[in-house]
C-alpha cells in the first residue's frame, strides 16, 4: 500500500537528477580539496525528497572566503570563545568570527558544570550555537530596521556592523559513536554554525592533575568520525566547514591497537614484570598513593616503543637493516617482530599489554610526526586542520605546519591559545609573544582562537564591579560603566533604545497598523 502514486520512472529520474547535482556540487572549486570515500549515489539515497536549505551553508561560504583571503594575504583572523550573545554583539565590532568553546559550555551551559571532560550532553554546544545565531539574527534585524528609519544621508553618519559573523564551534570528539557524531553534525548545521572542529580524543578519559590528560583513539576511528561528519554535511547539501583537529600532542594513551598506523607510537614494557594494574593494586593495598605506585612501576618497566626496543638490542648495522624494512608508516607490530627476529641476534622482549591502564588504555608516545601523519591522512575530508598543542613550542609549530604543507601547500590551519600557555617557559621573548600571531599566519595559520577568555575576562570584570558596587553604590556604576559606555564608539546597552530593539518592536505595531516605518 502507499499514499502516493507509484510513478517509478519519475522516482528514478528524480534520483538520477539528484546524483548528477551532487557530482556537480563536488566539482565546485569550493569543494575541490575534498575527497570522499563514498559515492554520490549513496548520498542521494540518504537525502530527503524535498529540497531543504540551511543558513549554515551560507555562513560556511562566508567563512571560507574570509579564511582564503587571510591565506592569500598571509594574515589571520583572531577570535575568542564565548557562550554569551551579548558578548558576541561586541566581538563582531573588532573581529570576523565567533567561537563557541566546549570548555565554556561545560562550565556555564549544563546542569553539572565542571572541567573540560567534554562529557556534557552531546547537544549542549549546538544549542549554544543556536542561541547565539538567533541572537545574531536579532542584532542584524534591529540594526537594519533602525538604519532604514533614517534617510540615506542620515545613515552615512550611523555605525553599521556585520552581526552575522560566522560561528565556529567545538564538536569535541563526536561524543563517542558514529550515530552521535552524525546527529551532532546535523544539529550544528540546523543551528546555523559555519564550521565545527572534530578531534581524535577518547570521550571521558581526561585526568587533569596526574599527567594522564589525553587519550586518543585509533587512526581508523578518527577517520570514521570525520567521514561521518562529511557524509552528514553532504546528505544535507551544506557547505558548512569541517576542521580536522588532532589532539595527539602530549597524549599519554590510546584506546586500542587495532590500527597498524598507530603501532609505531604505542609503548610497551621491555622488562617482563607483573602488569601495571596489578602493581598499582598491590601498592595501594599497602597504602601507597596511586601516582607513587604507578611511577615506581614505570621506572622499572623499561617503557619504550618496539622500534626503540630493537635499537636497544641490535648492533648498529642490525638496526639500520631493521629500520630500512620495519620503520615505515603503517607497519604492524607483528611484521616488525618478524623483521627483528630475522635481523637481530638478541631477543627483543616487548609487551604493550603490561602498561595498560585500569581503563584498558595503551601507553602512547606522542610526537609531531604522528600528528603530521594523522593530519595528512584525514585532510581530504576537511577544510582546515588544527594540531592542538598543550604548549607553544615554536619548533614543533613550524615542523608540523611545514610538513603538512609539503603535501597540501594551500592547507589552512587553526591554532588555539589554551589558557595554560607559559610563553616564557617555552622560550618566547616579549617580542616573539607580540609577533606570535603574525609569525604563525605566515605558516598558513589563518584562524587563531583564545578559547576560554571568558573565564578570566568576564570573571575579572564581574569581580571588579562587585567590589565597586559595594564601595561606591550607583555613583560607582555611573562613573565606571554608564558614562564610559556612552563615549563613542558606543558600547550597546539598553540605554540606547536602538540597540535594545525598541524601535524594532514598535515597527511591528506600526507595520500592522499600516504606518510607514521607512523615511
Ligand atoms: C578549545 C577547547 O577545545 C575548548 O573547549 O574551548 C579547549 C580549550 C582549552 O582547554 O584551553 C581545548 O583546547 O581543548
Amino acid at each position: 500500500m502507499s499514499n502516493v502514486s507509484l510513478d517509478l520512472d519519475a522516482e528514478e529520474a528524480a534520483f538520477q537528477a539528484q546524483v548528477a547535482a551532487i557530482e556537480q556540487e563536488w566539482k565546485n572549486p569550493r569543494q575541490a580539496h575534498l575527497k570522499r570515500p563514498y559515492s554520490a549515489e549513496s548520498i542521494a539515497a540518504l537525502r530527503n525528497t524535498i529540497p531543504i536549505t540551511y543558513p549554515s551553508s551560507f555562513q560556511g561560504d562566508k567563512l571560507w572566503n574570509i579564511l582564503k583571503t587571510h591565506l592569500a594575504n598571509g594574515t589571520c583572523e583572531k577570535t575568542f570563545g564565548t557562550t554569551e550573545p551579548t558578548v558576541v554583539s561586541q566581538m563582531v565590532k573588532h573581529q570576523q568570527t565567533v567561537y563557541v568553546s566546549g570548555a565554556l559550555c561545560g562550565l556555564s551551559e549544563v546542569q553539572h558544570p565542571g572541567c573540560d571532560h567534554a562529557d556534557y550532553p552531546w547537544d549542549t554546544v549546538p544549542k549554544v550555537v543556536e542561541k547565539i545565531f538567533k541572537a545574531q539574527l536579532f542584532h542584524d534585524q534591529r540594526q537594519h530596521q533602525f538604519r532604514m528609519r533614517h534617510s540615506k544621508e542620515e545613515r552615512a553618519k550611523l555605525e553599521k556592523y556585520d552581526f552575522m559573523a560566522p560561528i565556529i564551534a567545538d564538536g569535541d570528539m563526536g561524543f563517542g559513536g558514529l550515530t552521535t557524531t552524525v546527529k551532532l553534525a546535523k544539529l550544528f548545521v540546523e543551528a546555523g554554525v559555519a564550521m565545527i572542529h572534530l578531534d581524535d580524543l577518547a570521550i571521558g578519559l581526561k585526568k587533569f592533575t596526574v599527567g594522564e590528560g589525553r587519550t586518543v583513539v585509533p587512526t581508523s576511528e578518527y577517520l570514521s568520525r570525520l567521514t561521518a561528519v562529511r557524509m552528514q554535511f553532504d546528505v544535507m547539501g551544506t557547505n558548512t566547514l569541517l576542521m580536522c583537529r588532532c589532539d595527539t600532542d602530549r597524549s599519554q594513551f590510546i584506546t586500542s591497537t587495532i590500527d597498524p598506523r598507530d603501532h609505531e607510537y604505542i609503548i610497551g614494557a621491555t622488562k617482563d614484570l607483573d602488569p601495571l594494574v596489578e602493581y598499582i593494586a598491590q601498592g595501594m593495598a599497602e597504602g601507597k598513593p596511586y601516582v607513587q605506585a604507578r611511577d615506581e612501576w614505570k621506572s622499572q618497566a623499561g617503557l619504550m616503543t618496539f622500534d626503540q626496543a630493537v635499537k636497544e638490542k641490535a648492533t648498529e648495522e642490525e638496526y639500520q637493516q631493521y629500520a630500512s624494512k620495519a620503520i615505515a608508516y603503517g607497519v604492524p607490530l607483528k611484521e616488525k617482530r618478524r623483521i627483528a627476529k630475522e635481523l637481530v641476534k638478541q631477543d627483543v622482549f616487548f609487551d604493550w599489554e603490561l602498561p595498560r591502564s585500569k581503563e584498558g588504555q595503551y601507553m602512547w608516545k606522542p610526537s609531531v610526526k604522528t600528528i603530521v601523519e594523522r593530519a595528512i591522512l584525514v585532510a581530504p575530508l576537511g577544510d582546515m586542520t588544527w594540531a592542538r598543542m598543550d604548549a607553544p613550542v615554536w619548533k614543533d609549530i613550524v615542523e608540523f605546519h611545514t610538513e603538512v604543507r609539503k603535501v597540501y601547500p594551500d592547507r589552512m590551519f587553526a591554532f588555539g591559545f589554551t589558557g595554560m600557555y607559559n610563553y616564557e617557559a617555552a622560550g618566547f621573548s616579549q617580542e616573539q609573544i607580540k609577533s606570535f600571531s603574525n609569525d604563525m599566519a605566515k605558516l598558513g595559520i589563518v584562524w587563531q582562537v583564545q578559547p576560554i577568555w571568558s573565564v578570566a575576562g568576564l570573571n575579572m570584570t564581574a569581580e571588579k564591579f562587585a567590589k565597586e558596587w559595594q564601595r561606591d553604590g550607583i555613583a560607582g556604576y555611573i562613573e565606571t560603566i554608564s558614562k564610559p559606555s556612552r563615549v563613542p564608539p558606543i558600547i550597546d546597552g539598553f540605554h540606547k533604545l536602538s540597540y535594545a530593539g525598541s524601535y524594532l518592536a514598535d515597527a511591528f505595531f506600526a507595520v500592522v497598523a499600516g504606518e510607514k516605518i521607512v523615511p
